[in-house]
């Protein structure tokens, strides 16, 4: 029996062989889904294995992750060491690194959890090494470091970045501005704010019928592909995370190639072993991890400026920040009082429901 990568690879050679015309459309589309819900099969344990393993199942710990992920010998383990002050096995030889090796570092007041991961190749999410459970720790990140040796081919970048989307991981995307419908009956109705030029109506209807998809409305609201597709309809399997290009190694590496390093949108240049510029890559880091930094002020007071309270973008209501200081302050809370950027007066009085802003300072008053 064919296992689900032997029937990935048929669909991909099959594809690759397909010359894309009006006559292929429906065909290349249907293949395509057909290979998102293969590559799913991946994703789930009863479909060939995929979840954590011995070794993968790390605790998390402080307010968000992040993941090292690179092929083998870029540098992560030394990376981690010098970021986190916990050893991690360092070696000129591949696959030192065989678990996640988790530290953790302070920055700004928030306890950022770090996790080294052992090396992944090309091939990774079709079972090659331990690529799967690497790819499923990622998976699990609030952002990722995706580590590259500047002395390597940047042909590495692509081939990290398609083994992380054969799992549903996308980088540095937000969701496709797409509204899938499904409904009992009808058919299938497509509309369009935007004209569709890269997309097909038969290209549609390929992946709707693969998917079963018979009555539904779709209003498709930017100029979407058939990959876009498949992301909105597979969406409870993809998950959207921001990601660093740490270019590592840059002590050992001609000056001519920097000028195409700097061409890579969020990247930066770091020498992991030199400690290099470690200050810039951390400050991108702050930046893509989006938290809200918020200081308490004790009534009568000044407000401590050493502990914030950090909460995540999104979850940073005054009832998120009463929560991460105690369960009960909720019951007991009766106003806040918020200085900073999330209020037009300074100071103003909110309730619970008021989102905070970074670097906002906060007195709740109690019952
Ligand atoms: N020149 C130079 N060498 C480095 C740098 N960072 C790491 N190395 C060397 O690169 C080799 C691999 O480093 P590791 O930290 O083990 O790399 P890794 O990515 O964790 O490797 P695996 O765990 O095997 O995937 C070691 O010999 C390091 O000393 C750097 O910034 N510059
Ligand atoms: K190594
Ligand atoms: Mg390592």
């Amino acid at each position: 029996m064919s296992t689900t990568a032997d029937k990935i690879k048929a669909i991909e050679d099959e594809m690759a062989k397909t010359q894309k015309n009006k006559a292929t459309e429906f065909h290349l589309g249907q293949l395509k889904a057909k290979l998102a819900k293969l590559r799913r099969e991946l994703l789930t344990p009863t479909g060939g294995g995929g979840g954590g393993g011995v070794g993968f199942d790390v605790a998390k710990t402080g307010i968000a992750t992040v993941g090292f992920v690179g092929f083998p010998s870029v540098g992560k383990s030394t990376l981690l060491s010098k970021l986190t002050g916990t050893h991690s096995e360092a070696a000129a030889y591949e696959f030192t690194t065989l678990t996640t090796v988790p530290g953790t570092i302070k920055y700004k007041g928030a306890k950022i959890q770090m996790l080294d991961l052992p090396g992944i190749i090309e091939g990774a999410k079709d079972g090659r090494g331990r690529g799967k459970q690497v790819i499923a720790v990622t998976r699990t990140c609030n952002l990722l470091f995706i580590v590259l040796d500047v002395n390597k081919p940047l042909k590495h970048k692509q081939i990290i970045e398609y083994e992380l989307e054969g799992f549903g991981i996308r980088i540095n995307k937000t969701p496709p501005d797409i509204l899938l419908k499904k409904k009992e009956k009808g058919g299938i109705n497509i509309t369009n704010t935007v004209p569709l030029t890269r997309l097909t109506k038969d290209e549609i209807r390929a992946v709707m019928t693969e998917y079963r998809l018979n009555s539904a409305d779709i209003q498709f609201r930017c100029d979407a592909t058939v990959d876009d597709l498949i992301d909105v309809i597979e969406a409870k399997n993809r998950k959207y995370l921001p990601a660093v290009y740490v270019l590592n190694k840059i002590d050992s590496f001609s000056i001519q190639e920097l000028e195409l390093m700097y061409k890579i949108p969020n990247a930066v240049p770091i020498s992991s072993g030199k400690g290099w510029n470690l200050d810039d890559l951390l400050e991108m880091m702050w930046d893509r991890l989006n938290l809200v930094r918020a200081y308490t002020k004790p009534k009568g007071r000044l407000p401590d400026f050493n502990e914030p309270v950090v909460l995540k973008n999104g979850n940073s209501s005054i009832e998120d920040f009463c929560k991460s200081i105690h369960k009960s302050l909720v019951d007991d809370f009766k106003t806040a009082l918020v200085y900073g950027s999330s209020v037009k007066h300074q100071p103003q009085y909110v309730g619970l429901s008021h989102v905070l802003q970074d670097e906002d300072v906060v007195t709740i008053l109690k019952k």
